[in-house]
């Protein structure tokens, strides 16, 4: 201490010198020490030292030491910064090493070197004050300068040379309006793109690049705990969201784990906890619907008619998970939605088929990277509602995740990895189907019941395509059955010579594939009429580009355009399978 009060420098301070950044009074830069002068510094000097003065040692910068010892000390630059050592940390790894954190307290001049061995010992004389960096406008101006001077360090370097206040602010203010400059072109290229980070980052502080942004965050973040509060989650559930708020409120947007955060409460939010669609059973209705979706499969439709039945008396429905069981085509899926159409539920159809890891049907942790909930949760979050109709296709290894998901004694506690609380699952309707029971594991099938679907008769599938699917892909195509007539022999020849299958899907592929030819001609036709009212020379030049048949180009095709043997040949081919074989296949 002075006579005055004031603290002073030591007259001898042992020196670091650096190379790379530049420490000024009232800023804390960290350095990192390799070479031999220093580390002997921070050994003999930091490590060793008990008393405060101790941890006193001077900064010079812009000034290389030597890589070896025996190396002469260079010329060092004139003016250093003296600065307290708050933090030494040493590792071996790459090399034996220290990180220095050094806070700068004053500057001073180098009057002459003491000693350059095992460290630089120097006679120093104090030039500015200490108490001046330590009130408040000095000490801001001083660390803004200390950020800037890893970008700007020659700038920074005469910053540190200027010893009087009135020469450092003239030496600080060009830079700093170079800073804003910067900063408002950065803010001009990004206003083009809205999802670009608004933040931008400097070494040690973070800016926004306006001020609305941070009332933006906090918007968002306000809004987002609001549909927290909002979305009638179970308390366990509202829990974990709200420390999970908790965490993102406190991270940097540029957190990696931020994104994650924020991605979890999203979907913790629009999940239906708590809403569901009112069911609308009516089993005079049930009936109906099915009858009028669904040709035959006259078994299947009593076991769903008594299940929905029971479903009515009994609303907390404890039943079996029914699982219809039976060959491609057959139309398991399409009884599934008309359950769904009966109940007035949503319909979501959630297939295994190429699952090969347990963790999509229950999600992955979130410590995972790129973690996702599983198929049941997503399913859930598509539909917006906790009591839909799942269709489970169920088929291969992971089937046998889905224990817990039918199993109506443990499904009101599904927990999903990812989600990691549980969710309720006992107001969903499950309805399993598979192509055969020998891929679903015993205990699972233990806990469903069986119906199966069987293929159908010609005469089924005759009945189907008529009743059903024909009308079906006639309003796919846009087409009535005034411009299009499939009849009953054409019908026949599809199913026993184009195709060979339990189910009807084939059959109905084919019968769209008429259609789309149909379609193409009832187009042209259309085209043709309007043609008629064109100027001939129009009329030449447009036939000739037209691939019509010459049939068509001269009238527009009789309605309804009957599909007979010839037509059904020229749109399909050559039958795949002879007569013979067929009734010999004929299920
Ligand atoms: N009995 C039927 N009455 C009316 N249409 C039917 C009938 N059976 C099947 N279909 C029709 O056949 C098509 C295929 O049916 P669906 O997709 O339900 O088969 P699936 O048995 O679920 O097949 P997969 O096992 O391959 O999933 C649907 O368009 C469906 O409407």
């Amino acid at each position: 201490m002075s006579s005055s009060g004031e603290m002073e420098l030591p007259s001898r301070l042992p020196l670091l010198l650096t190379h790379e950044g530049v420490l000024l009074p009232g800023s804390t830069v960290r350095f990192s020490v390799y070479s031999p002068r220093n580390m002997q510094l921070v050994k003999h000097r930091l490590l060793r030292g008990t008393s405060l003065k101790s941890t006193i040692i001077g900064v010079i910068p812009d000034t290389k030491d030597p890589e070896h010892e025996i190396e002469d000390l260079p010329s060092l630059h004139k003016v250093g910064t003296a600065g307290i050592a708050v933090q030494v940390v040493g590792s071996n790894w790459p090399k034996p090493h220290y990180t220095l954190l050094i806070t700068g307290l004053c500057r001073f001049s180098v009057s002459s070197v003491l000693k350059d061995r095992p460290f630089v010992l120097a006679e120093v004389e104090q030039l500015d004050k200490l108490e001046q960096y330590t009130s408040p406008a000095s000490e801001g101006a001083d660390g803004e300068l200390g950020e800037l001077s890893q970008k700007f360090h020659q700038a920074a370097i005469q910053v540190l040379d200027a010893v009087t206040l009135e020469e450092r602010f003239k030496m600080a203010l060009p830079m700093l309006t170079r800073q804003i400059e910067a900063l408002k072109l950065l803010q001009k290229t990004r206003k083009g793109n809205p999802d670009n980070e608004k933040r931008v980052c400097f070494p040690g502080r973070q800016f926004n690049l306006d001020e609305e942004n941070e009332d933006e965050d906090s918007d968002d973040t306000t809004a987002l705990e609001r549909k927290i509060y909002g979305a009638n989650m179970t308390e366990a559930a509202l829990k974990v969201c709200i420390k999970e708020l908790k965490r993102l409120k406190k991270m940097p947007q540029s957190m990696p784990e931020y994104a994650l955060t924020r991605n979890y409460l999203d979907l913790m939010v629009e999940l239906p906890w708590n809403k569901n669609s009112k069911d609308c059973l009516d089993i005079r209705a049930a009936r109906t619907f099915l009858d009028n979706d669904h040709y035959a499969m006259d078994k299947l439709k009593r076991r769903v008619l008594e299940y929905l039945a029971v479903r009515q008396l009994k609303t907390s429905l404890k039943g079996p998970i029914l699982c219809f069981v039976g060959p491609p085509g057959v139309g398991k899926t399409s009884v599934g939605r008309s359950i769904a159409r009966t109940l007035g539920r949503e319909f979501h159809r959630i297939s295994l088929g190429g699952v090969c890891d347990q963790s999509d049907i229950r999600g992955h942790r979130r410590t995972y990277v790129g973690s996702m909930p599983g198929r049941i949760i997503n399913g859930l979050k598509t539909v917006g509602v906790n009591n839909p109709v799942f269709l489970l296709d169920v088929q291969g290894d992971p089937a046998a995740a889905l224990l817990e998901v039918l199993d109506p004694e443990q499904n009101h506690s599904f927990t999903d990895h990812y989600l990691n609380v549980a969710f309720d699952l006992s107001q969903v309707l499950f309805i399993a189907t598979a192509n055969t029971t020998a891929t679903i594991p015993p205990a699972l099938l233990d806990r469903m019941e069986v119906l199966q679907v069987a293929g159908y008769t010609q005469e089924e599938k005759m009945e189907i395509a008529h009743r059903h699917l024909i009308p079906k892909q006639l309003e796919e195509h846009g087409l009535t059955p005034q411009e299009l007539h499939i009849p009953q022999c054409t019908t026949q020849e599809i199913i026993s010579r184009y195709t060979r299958e339990a189910g009807v899907r084939s059959l109905e592929r084919k019968i769209g594939t008429v259609c789309r030819a149909v379609a193409v001609k009832v187009a042209e036709g259309q085209n043709i009429s309007n043609m008629e009212s064109l100027t001939p020379e129009c009329q030449g030049q447009q036939a000739g580009e037209s691939s019509l048949s010459q049939n068509t180009k001269e009238a527009p095709p009789e309605m309804p355009i009957v599909i007979d043997h010839a037509a059904l040949r020229d749109i399909l081919g050559p039958p795949v399978f002879d007569m013979e074989s067929a009734s010999l296949c004929q299920v």
